[in-house]
C-alpha cells in the first residue's frame, strides 16, 4: 500500500480524458463532510464519480483516501474498484432484483469476504434498522417504493464501512414528499457515517439541503466552489445565478 502522511478524508486531483473531453478537477473532502457536485449536462460530474470509484482510470493526478493512495498513474499504481473502501449509489445501479433486501445489503460484506454469512446478515439487519427499514430483510426489491429502495441501496453502500461515499442523483427519481423526507434523513445520517461524501445533483434545493459545500463543474473544470448560502448570495457565474434564482420561489 502507498501511503501519504497525515491526510484524512479524500484528497484528489482527477484528470481523465474521454475522447475530446478532458476533466481536470482538484478536490479535498474531510471525513464526515458532504460536498455537492453540480454543473450543466456534460460538465463531467459522472466522470468524476466514476474516476473516484476506479471505474475510469486517471490519466494524470492522484486519488488518496485517508492517506491510502488509490490511483497514481505516475507511479503506475491503481487499486481495483472492488478493493477500494468506497461506497457507491448510482441511479442506474440500484438493487439486485433476484436477492432479498437483506442479501442486497449483505452483498458487499460477503463479496469482499469481510464477514461470514451469519455476521453479514446481522450487520445487514442492523443497517436496515438504522435506515428505518426494520423487518424489510426478507422482501424482494420489486416490492419496495422508490424511497425504500434508495434507502436499501444506501444501506448496502454503507454496510462495508466505506471511507468515501459517492451518490449520483440519490433523490432524482422520487416524488416530492418522499424526496423531502429522504433529504432530511440523509442530512441527519450522512455526516455521522464519518465517510467523505460526494453527492451529484441537478437540484439546487437538494444541494443546499444536503451539502456543507458545493463544487460547481463546467466543461471539465471547477467553475465555482463554496458554501451553498454564500454561492446563493454572491453567485460567481451565470450558471450559479440561474441555479439559485430558479430555487428562490420554492423557498419563499
Ligand atoms: N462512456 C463514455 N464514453 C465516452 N465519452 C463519454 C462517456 N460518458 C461520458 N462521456 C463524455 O464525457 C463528458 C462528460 O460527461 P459526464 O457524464 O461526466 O457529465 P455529467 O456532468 O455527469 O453530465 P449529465 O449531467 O448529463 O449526467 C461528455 O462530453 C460526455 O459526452
Amino acid at each position: 500500500m502507498t501511503v501519504q502522511e497525515g491526510a484524512a478524508g479524500l484528497r484528489a486531483r482527477v484528470v481523465v480524458g474521454r475522447g475530446a473531453f478532458t476533466l481536470d478537477v482538484a478536490l479535498d473532502v474531510a471525513p464526515g463532510e458532504v460536498v455537492g457536485v453540480l454543473g450543466p449536462n456534460g460538465a463531467g460530474k459522472s466522470s468524476l464519480l466514476a474516476a473516484l470509484a476506479g471505474l475510469l482510470p486517471l490519466r494524470d493526478g492522484l486519488v488518496a483516501l485517508d492517506g491510502e493512495v488509490l490511483d497514481d498513474p505516475a507511479a503506475d499504481w491503481f487499486v481495483e474498484p472492488r478493493h477500494r473502501p468506497v461506497g457507491v449509489v448510482f441511479q442506474d445501479y440500484l438493487l439486485f432484483r433476484h436477492l432479498s433486501v437483506r442479501d442486497n445489503v449483505a452483498f458487499g460484506l460477503r463479496a469482499r469476504r469481510l464477514a461470514s454469512r451469519r455476521d453479514a446478515s446481522a450487520t445487514a439487519d442492523a443497517w436496515l434498522d438504522r435506515m428505518d427499514l426494520s423487518g424489510f430483510g426478507p422482501r424482494r426489491p420489486a416490492t419496495l417504493s422508490g424511497g425504500q429502495a434508495q434507502r436499501v441501496a444506501l444501506a448496502r453502500a454503507l454496510a462495508t464501512g466505506p471511507r468515501l461515499l459517492l451518490l449520483d442523483e440519490p433523490l432524482a427519481a422520487l416524488d416530492a414528499t418522499t424526496r423531502v423526507d429522504l433529504r432530511a434523513f440523509l442530512r441527519a445520517t450522512l455526516p455521522a457515517t464519518g465517510a467523505a461524501v460526494l453527492v451529484v445533483t441537478h437540484d439546487p434545493t437538494d444541494a443546499a439541503g444536503l451539502a456543507d459545500r458545493l463544487v460547481i463543474l463546467d466543461a471539465g473544470a471547477v467553475a465555482a466552489a463554496g458554501r451553498p448560502a454564500d454561492l446563493a448570495e454572491n453567485p460567481p457565474t451565470r450558471y450559479v445565478a440561474q441555479l439559485f434564482g430558479a430555487a428562490a420561489p420554492e423557498r419563499r
